[in-house]
């Protein structure tokens, strides 16, 4: 673990360097001032000559100057090392993050991982700052003190160098429980995102069931747990603190008592015992310091973990070693034998052979849960199929990259995602480098352009977040002005239209119908009558595909389409 944190200050060697090194001069500029005051008091003072006092002063406070400034580099530049870390690993987590398939996505919270992408790294940065040179200057100081404080008198520094084992065991001992405390209380801020996310992501369904109570009361609940955990961590940290005020005081105190006993046996004059009490302080102020980082340390590397642990994850859907680009598909597609389970165990697609030719229209219909969007979702791979394979024009899916599948497949949804943009942003979505004219184009072709004229901004008017200041109609309209952006070879109409009232899907009905001209369409459907003109409609049962064919021959066959026909006929009489 150690090594890859190490290996993000790579590319800032040099600003490490330099960052670094000033810190490391002002440490030891830091050991200068004890010895100045044992040169004053027992060389300057006892001659009586003030203005020498005053000249090294003067020489004392150059030193000073130039600390400070030392101070400002390490403190801007040591942060600006922390924030570039910070950066590169905030794009290499979302890049990560986006290469992770559906089924990761499934299974983890959105608050969670906008925590993992904010909090934690925030924390690793500083960490990433501090941590290295904090603790180099600690040991240094540690050490420089330690020397100095021997050589001054070394039966004295014997007598102080006892507690140090102590506070040491100490530090480690606080450390250990404030990693624990910190992970907890990190797990517990994702746990707050998540449910934060999902009651403002849903405050609508929130305030449409008069629930704000219910909310409030849940909210309290994580609120009043998260405050416990933080309540938690505070207390290890200041018993922490505590422990280690009284420890480095006690030390002063007893360095005042032996130095004053050194000095009467004459071993110590009161110069040295000057120097020697400044020392004490520079000594212990490491410790101090340690005691600082093992406050941020628990954090960042609390928070280290969890990024690694997502980094790690490999993703259940990825371009194999051998894979190449697709090639421009015409449309034949091939199920051959495919199974499919989302948990282990449970299987939703069992053997399944399918074969659709290119340029064909053709109609999943079946029971709630009978697994037609799971048919449509293994072909662009949005899930692995767990036995056979799914072949284009006789290329297995499996053996190309899925940038160049996903590219030639479209599809659109009854809950369409649009980003909270402008008009021409969603449109642009499906084609990222399109041109005003065919943007316009797609508007048209998806009869969206009298909308987009009417609106006070027309294609910049901004559409809010998921597209809420549009009509259910409109985002669709834009879902499918994006795919004639797109200009997919294969297209994919999940009941794209069933959340519209009759006249509007009547009307995307004709949009869709053009969509489709040209391309392989497979359209899943509720309501029979938007797919009675399908080329092949296949009925799926939580059987597998239990009967095929046109319209007129399902109906006459009196199998399931027949009896679902007759259910819906019934209800519309
Ligand atoms: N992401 C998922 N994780 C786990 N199980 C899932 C997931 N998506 C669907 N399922 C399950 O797989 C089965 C098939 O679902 P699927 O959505 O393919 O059915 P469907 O025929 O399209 O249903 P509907 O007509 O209601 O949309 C269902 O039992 C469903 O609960």
């Amino acid at each position: 673990m150690l090594r890859r944190f190490f290996s993000y200050y790579r590319p800032y060697r040099l600003l490490f360097t330099i960052d670094f090194m000033c810190a490391v001069i002002a440490g030891l500029m830091e050991l200068g001032f004890p010895l100045a005051v044992n040169y004053v008091v027992d060389e300057l003072l006892p001659s009586g000559n003030f203005e020498s006092i005053i000249v090294a002063c003067t020489g004392l406070l150059a030193v000073y100057v130039i600390t400070a400034f030392l101070h400002f580099i390490v403190t801007y530049w040591g942060h600006m090392l922390g924030i570039n870390i910070e950066t590169d690993m905030r794009s290499r987590m979302f890049d990560h993050l986006q290469k992770l398939g559906f089924r990761f996505f499934d299974n983890n919270k959105t608050g969670h991982l906008m925590s993992r992408i904010t909090n934690d790294l925030m924390d690793i940065g500083e960490m990433a700052h501090h941590g290295p040179e904090d603790l180099f200057i600690a040991v240094m100081t540690l050490i420089g003190a330690f020397l100095l404080m021997l050589g001054i008198n070394w039966k004295l520094a014997v007598l102080t160098f006892i507690i140090v084992p102590i506070v040491i065991w100490l530090a480690l001992y606080f450390n250990t429980k404030m990693t624990k405390a910190f992970r907890k209380l990190y797990g517990n801020i994702a746990n707050f995102n998540s449910r934060v996310e999902n009651t403002i992501g849903g405050i609508r369904v929130v305030q449409a069931f008069a629930n704000e109570g219910f909310e409030k009361k849940r909210f309290e609940q994580d609120n009043r747990e998260f405050r416990l955990t933080k309540l938690f961590s505070y207390k290890i940290m200041a018993q922490n603190i505590t422990i280690s005020y009284m420890l480095t005081r006690s030390i002063n105190l007893f360095v005042l008592i032996c130095g004053t006993w050194f000095i009467l046996q004459g071993e110590l004059t009161y110069g040295q015992f000057a120097a020697f009490l400044l020392l004490t302080n520079v000594f212990f102020r490491p410790i101090d310091k340690i005691n600082a980082i093992i406050e941020s340390y628990p954090k960042g590397i609390a928070g280290f973990q969890r990024y690694i642990e997502l980094l790690d994850t490999e993703p259940d859907v990825k371009d194999s070693k051998d894979a190449r680009e697709a090639p421009d598909f015409e449309g034949n597609i091939h199920y051959e034998k495919v199974s499919f389970g989302y948990d282990d165990g449970s299987k939703v697609l069992n053997k399944i052979n399918l074969s659709i030719k290119a340029g064909e229209t053709v109609a999943f219909v079946g029971p709630s849960g009978a697994g037609k969007t799971t048919i449509c979702s293994l072909l662009p791979r949005f899930y692995e199929a767990t036995e056979g394979r799914i072949t284009i024009d006789g290329v297995d899916t499996s053996k190309i990259t899925l940038a160049s599948l996903r590219k030639q497949i479209g599809i659109v949804q009854q809950d369409v995602f649009l980003f909270a943009g402008t008009v021409r942003e969603n449109i642009a979505y499906g084609k990222l480098d399109a041109s005003d004219e065919e943007i316009w184009t797609a508007a048209r072709l998806a009869q969206l352009a009298p909308t987009i004229e009417a609106m006070p901004e027309g294609m910049e008017t901004v559409i809010g977040e998921r597209g809420v200041k549009l009509s259910g109609g409109q985002k669709q309209r834009i879902a499918i002005a994006r795919m004639f952006l797109k200009n997919p070879k294969i297209l994919i109409l999940d009941e794209a239209t069933s959340a519209l009232d009759t006249e509007t899907e009547a009307a995307i009905q004709q949009s869709l119908a053009e969509l489709s001209q040209g391309r392989t369409t497979l359209v899943i459907a509720h309501r029979l009558a938007t797919i009675k003109n399908a080329d092949r409609i296949i009925v799926v049962t939580p059987n597998g595909i239990e009967e095929e064919g046109s319209h007129e021959e399902l109906v006459s066959r009196s199998g399931v389409y027949s009896r679902l026909h007759t259910a819906q006929f019934r209800e519309l009489s």
